[in-house]
């Protein structure tokens, strides 16, 4: 298929293809998914770095709205990224702006993606999405009405309590990743998350609100004194991506646990 994930990880993702827990799943995730991420010609200075470039788009005879609609989607959901990172700023006792200046240019990611009705079963390492926490600041999900995403609270427990997010209309669920907990020293903790389906397809679309490649990721202002100081080093967020990939490609878990 010409809109093939492209080495951007733009693109078409086939059924089976990704698995994002590669240690507790003995099969790909059972979904679909179209990637795209901020549009940029192929001569633009940025599309030499890693994750920017062109977005692929399928023939307007094939899906004559795609393009249009998902990119109506993706700036308006980066406003209200914006939004809600000036919210979390606030929060942790920071200017509304503060994290302004890292998303001029932002890897944000737009996923679409179609379940495809298989009966999950964790114990046997089977899954609609295995169990991760996302690698960005903050992540968007909008699904339809059917049932699928769990998470844990308590991640180092054993065993896992896996709790059920029921899917509600009209409403964003909100998952806090992994920069959002180096840049709280931990104080948010990165959602531990995973869908497991029950025999009925299901849709969502989940917007990774992530940062300029280059952002480099340390332990905020407000958020470490003497007694409490930077548990993780700062990375930028093209390496942290890289890291992760790469961890991914090796077959390691992306589950995160509390540092020690
Ligand atoms: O489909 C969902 O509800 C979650 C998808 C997800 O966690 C992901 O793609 O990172
Ligand atoms: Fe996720």
């Amino acid at each position: 298929m010409r809109s093939l994930q492209d080495n951007n990880y733009r693109g078409y993702v086939p059924i089976g293809k990704e698995t994002l827990n590669p240690i507790e799943s003995k099969q790909g995730d059972s979904r679909e998914a179209y990637f795209i991420g901020w549009e940029m010609s192929e001569d633009h200075p940025l599309a030499l770095k890693p994750l920017h470039g062109p977005n692929q788009w399928p023939s307007k005879d094939l899906l004559p709205e795609w393009r249009e609609t998902l990119e109506t989607y993706f700036y308006k959901l980066l406003e209200v990224g914006h939004c809600v990172a000036s919210l979390v700023a606030l929060a942790l006792d920071l200017e509304a702006d503060y994290f302004r200046h890292m998303f001029m240019a932002p890897a944000v990611a737009l996923r679409p993606l179609h379940y495809i009705g298989e009966i999950s079963c964790p114990e046997e390492g089977r899954f609609g999405t295995g169990p991760h926490g996302d690698y960005g600041m903050l992540t968007f999900l909008a699904t339809d009405e059917n049932r699928g995403l769990q998470v844990c609270r308590a991640r180092d427990g054993e065993p896992k309590l896996w709790e059920d997010v029921p899917p509600k209309k009209e409403s964003f669920i909100v998952n806090l990743g992994d920069m959002l907990e180096r840049w709280t020293n931990g104080l948010f903790k990165s959602t531990q998350h995973r869908v497991v389906t029950d025999g009925i397809d299901r849709y969502s679309v989940a917007y990774f609100y992530d940062p300029d490649y280059d952002t480099v990721i340390e332990c905020l202002p407000t958020c470490h004194s003497e007694e409490f100081p930077p548990n993780y080093p700062p990375i930028t967020m093209g390496d942290y991506f890289k890291m992760k990939f790469t961890s991914r490609a090796q077959g390691s878990s992306n589950m995160n646990s509390t540092p020690i």
